[in-house]
């Protein structure tokens, strides 16, 4: 009898699927859970030695910082390849792994690029039309819509249902008389996008079909021809203190590195000319966070929908239970036809290494 190879498996994919029925007939799945970093070092140089390779489900190895200084280190000696669900690898020494002789394998897809999109496209409605504030104020009394109607139309919320709330006058005051705020339609406004590649391109198609004009910030020119493909009008900035004078949004759509670490900061905030909205589904130390409440407690900052946080899976209370931030936990491409694609696509990944086959693979490194 043959011995099967070991695939050690940190977050389990979805086990009826046939990617994974056909992928534990061929290897033995070791299904671990990652409790603490001493305790995954003392398995890798205990019971997990002879593992091969490894699945990384979504956020594999978030915990332990990450495959990287002394989990890399004492990553078991045959393992020749690390398979991750995400698309963003930071977290990953990708050079220390190539020293290794480990390949990386991400999974970057259409599916997750769209998901994560249409969380853009929610909080950019909510960011504009200030929806999270009238939850808010309403005082939970929801129950009666028709009550609630004849209410908005007479003016008489600040009565409804006996809850003290924030009294609309008919018309132009009505938004102004909501905490201050303005409650506007995202056309016309300039939306400033940070990080134009899959993600981003997906972005600005979403938020174009609602009237808005897209402005994107990378450090390379799309060519003519790769603009024009879009579909949509573009206006290209080298850098994001270059949209300062332009910018109602600010979408991070790139990925965390040393370079992007705190792009949006203090010094930033301030020198924006106009208080603008912000929303992030890049990676969460692309934002200082305490810049960041300075920002929204000062009025620089309209808004905030947070994905993905400085301290992940902490989040800074003092983005808590305010009406002008939208928090998701890290759910952007957090659906269920991307959780069973990713998983797939990492086992074919392991599949094609082990194998020493000659598909092609999304390889990192
Ligand atoms: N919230 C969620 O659930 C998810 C979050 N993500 C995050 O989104 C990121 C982007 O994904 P995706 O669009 O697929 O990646 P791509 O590689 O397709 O695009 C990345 C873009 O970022 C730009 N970029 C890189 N560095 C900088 C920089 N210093 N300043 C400005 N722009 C920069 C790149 O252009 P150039 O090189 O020219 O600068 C490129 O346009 C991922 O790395 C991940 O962190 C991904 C999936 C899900
Ligand atoms: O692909 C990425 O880069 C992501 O951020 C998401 O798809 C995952 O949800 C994330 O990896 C969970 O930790």
């Amino acid at each position: 009898m043959t011995l099967k190879q070991q695939v050690l498996f940190v977050g389990k994919p979805n086990t009826n699927t046939e990617a994974y029925k056909k992928f534990s007939a061929n290897f033995e799945v070791i299904n671990y859970k990652i409790t603490s970093k001493s305790q995954l070092i003392e398995d890798f140089e205990g019971r997990l030695r002879y593992i091969e390779a490894i699945y990384a489900g979504w956020g594999g190895f978030d915990g332990v910082g990450g495959f990287q200084g002394e989990v890399l280190r004492h990553c078991p000696p045959n393992v020749k390849v690390v398979a991750i669900c995400s698309i963003g690898h930071d977290g990953y020494d990708t050079e220390g792994m190539s020293k290794r002789g480990i390949t990386l394998t991400n999974v970057p897809s259409v599916i997750a690029s769209e998901a994560v999109a249409d969380l853009v496209l929610y909080n950019t409605l909510s960011s504009f039309r200030n929806f999270k504030m009238f939850e808010k104020n309403l005082g939970g009394k929801l129950t009666n819509t028709g009550a609630l109607r004849t209410a908005l139309v007479r003016g008489e919320f600040d009565q409804f249902n006996g809850v003290p709330v924030i009294k609309p006058t008919v018309g132009g005051a009505f938004a102004s008389s909501c905490c201050g705020r303005d409650i506007l339609s995202p056309r016309g406004h300039n939306v400033v996008i940070v990080g134009f590649g899959s993600i981003g391109k997906l972005i600005g198609e979403r938020l174009a079909c609602i009237g808005m004009n897209i402005h994107y910030v990378k450090r390379s020119k799309l060519s003519e021809q790769e603009e024009a493909s879009l579909g949509y009008k573009v206006t290209y900035h080298a850098t994001l203190k270059d949209t300062k004078n332009i910018a109602d949004l600010v979408v991070i759509a790139c990925p965390g590195t040393a370079h992007t670490r705190h792009m949006v900061n203090e010094e930033m905030i301030n020198d924006f000319a106009k208080p603008f909205r912000l929303i992030n589904i890049g990676r969460g130390y692309v934002v200082d966070e305490k810049a960041l409440v300075n920002g929204l407690q000062s009025g620089k900052i309209l808004f905030a929908g947070l994905d993905v946080f400085e301290n992940e899976p902490s989040i800074n209370p003092d983005l808590l239970n305010r009406q002008d931030v939208v928090l998701t936990p890290h759910i952007g491409s957090s659906t269920t036809e991307n959780f069973n694609y990713t998983a797939a696509a990492a086992m074919f990944n392991i599949e094609t290494v082990l194998y020493d086959r000659e598909d092609t693979i999304t390889r990192v490194n």
